[in-house]
C-alpha cells in the first residue's frame, strides 16, 4: 500500500529504508493476523512478549519528556506514556487472561533475546543522543502498527479471528496518535535540523536509527513465530 501520511520525516525515513519497510509491514507474521491463519500458539507467545516490551518502551518514551525541548515535545511523549501505561498495556492483559495467563505471569515473563536487543537498542539511542536519535528510533513501532493496521482493515471481516487486535490500529483513534506524533516529529527536526534536514550531516545517523529500529521490528515478528 502507499504509505500512510504521518508527515515528512518518517516518509523520507520509510523511503530511506524500503526493502526493511516491506518485510516489516508485510512478514509472514502480519500476513497470518489479516487471514487468520496465525497459530493463536503463536499470538500468544508474541502478546506475553509484547507485554514486557511495551514496559521497556515506556521507559524509552518517559525518556523522551526527559530530553524534550519544548513543551510540546513534553506533552506528546507523556501523553504516549500514559497511553501505553494505562491503555495499551490494559488490553494484553485482558487478552491473555481470557486465555488463562496472569498479568503477574506476564510482567515476570523471561525476555527473549529479540526483544532484548530492539528495547535495550532504543533506550540506548536516547541514553547516547538527543532527542532526535531517541524519536528516529521510537518511529518504526509507532508508525508501522498504523500502517499494518490500515493495511489488515482493507481485507479483515469484523468476525476475523485477530479483528480486535487489527481495529486497534486501523482506529481512527490511534491513526490520529500516529498523525500527532508525525507533527511533533517534523517539528522537532525542524527545529535541530532546520528546513533541509536530508541535506544535514546528522541525516545518516538519524536514518540508521530507523532503519535498524526496523530491522529489529522483523526479528520481533519472527520470534513471535517460533513460539509454535
Ligand atoms: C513489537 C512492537 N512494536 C510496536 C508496537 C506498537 N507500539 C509500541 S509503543 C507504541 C506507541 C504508543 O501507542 C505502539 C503503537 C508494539 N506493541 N509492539
Amino acid at each position: 500500500m502507499t504509505a500512510p501520511n504521518y508527515g515528512q520525516t518518517f516518509a523520507h525515513m520509510r523511503e530511506g529504508c524500503l526493502p526493511s519497510w516491506q518485510a516489516y509491514t508485510r512478514h509472514a507474521f502480519v500476513q497470518g493476523l489479516g487471514d487468520g491463519t496465525l497459530p493463536r500458539k503463536a499470538f500468544l507467545h508474541y502478546l506475553v512478549q509484547d507485554y514486557v516490551f511495551l514496559v521497556h518502551f515506556s521507559r524509552a518514551w518517559s525518556l523522551g519528556v526527559v530530553k524534550s525541548e519544548t513543551l510540546d515535545e513534553m506533552k506528546v511523549c507523556a501523553a504516549t506514556v500514559d497511553a501505553l501505561v494505562n491503555h495499551e498495556m490494559a488490553l494484553h492483559v485482558k487478552t491473555c487472561a481470557a486465555e488463562g495467563i496472569s498479568e503477574q505471569q506476564l510482567f515476570d515473563a523471561r525476555e527473549e533475546v529479540e526483544n532484548i536487543a530492539y528495547t535495550r537498542y532504543v533506550l540506548d539511542a536516547g541514553l547516547q543522543g538527543d532527542f532526535l536519535d531517541l524519536m528516529a528510533a521510537l518511529a518504526p513501532c509507532v508508525f508501522g502498527y498504523g500502517e499494518i493496521g490500515l493495511q489488515l482493515a482493507q481485507t479483515t471481516n469484523a468476525d476475523a479471528p485477530y479483528a480486535g487486535w487489527i481495529n486497534t490500529y486501523a482506529d481512527p483513534e490511534y491513526q490520529s496518535v500516529c498523525a500527532t506524533v508525525g507533527e511533533m516529529l517534523d517539528g522537532a527536526v525542524a527545529r535541530r535540523l532546520g528546513d533541509d534536514p536530508t541535506a544535514s550531516a546528522r541525516w545518516a545517523t538519524l536514518q540508521d536509527r530507523f532503519t535498524t529500529a526496523t530491522d529489529l521490528e522483523v526479528r520481533f515478528w519472527d520470534m513471535g513465530l517460533r513460539g509454535v
